[in-house]
């Protein structure tokens, strides 16, 4: 207690500390930018531990749990799951995980989602933005073939709108902050990956 330590873990405004002093990036763009897939690519060369928002929920539906129905009805209008639940889901596998960095995929997507988890005390470090049209993003996700309730086309089309309307302002937010680092994500995945490595090898130590 009160020790230089503590008092470094602190959030600023009371808000609550960040314990284990997380470093936190988020990697926000459109439904089927390739969010998933690059987090894949980052987790073997740069040591990160990848939470997926969209992944964590799915996985509580599955769960069994008391929100299941609320979730799947959510997502399979596109619509942004309360902050409670998706904050929650994020700070427990953060807490659970022996790795102290993270890459937050999906996530924040609206300003509710920016704001509760600027209450848990984390700032994140910087923000990847998977820039690419819609007309690509498209013919990904209808091509995606995981079996995703929300993967077709009249999904998609609300989400593309969620996505413009609710989840660039956070980005803007960000960028305005000079968070941003944004990639053009419509190019094949290992030219999106050379971009992506470029950014991280800049920020971070390499690790084994
Ligand atoms: N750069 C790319 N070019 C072509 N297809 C891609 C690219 N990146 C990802 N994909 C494919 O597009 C689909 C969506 O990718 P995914 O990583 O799940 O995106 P997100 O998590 O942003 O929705 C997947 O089928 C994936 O294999
Ligand atoms: N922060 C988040 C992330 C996802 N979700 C829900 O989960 C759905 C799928 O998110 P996802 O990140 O797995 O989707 P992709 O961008 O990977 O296609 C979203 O459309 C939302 O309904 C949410 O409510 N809140
Ligand atoms: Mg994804």
């Amino acid at each position: 207690m009160g020790t230089v330590v503590d008092a470094a873990n602190k959030g600023v405004n009371g808000s609550l500390p960040n314990e284990k002093k997380f470093k936190v990036v988020f990697v926000l763009g459109g439904p089927g930018s390739g969010k998933g897939t690059q987090c894949a690519n980052i987790v073997e060369h740069f040591g990160f531990t990848h939470l997926s928002a969209g992944d964590l929920l799915r996985a509580e539906i599955k769960s069994g749990s008391e929100n299941g129905t609320m979730i799947q009805n959510m997502i399979k209008e596109g619509k942004i799951v309360p902050s409670e639940v998706t904050v929650k889901l994020l700070q427990r596998a953060m807490q659970e995980s022996d790795n102290d960095k993270f890459l937050i995929d999906g996530f924040p997507r609206n300003e509710e989602n920016r704001a509760a988890f600027e209450n848990t005390g984390i700032v994140p470090e910087f923000v990847l933005f998977f820039d690419c049209s819609e007309e690509e993003m498209e013919k990904r996700l209808l091509s995606r073939n995981q079996g995703r309730d929300d993967d077709n086309i009249e999904t998609i089309k609300k989400r593309f709108n969620v996505f413009v309307e609710s989840s660039l302002p956070v980005i803007e937010y960000y960028g305005s902050k000079g968070k941003v680092q944004k990639i053009d994500a419509c190019k094949p995945v290992e030219e999106v990956f050379a971009a992506v490595k470029a950014i991280f090898t800049q920020v971070h130590e390499k690790t084994a």
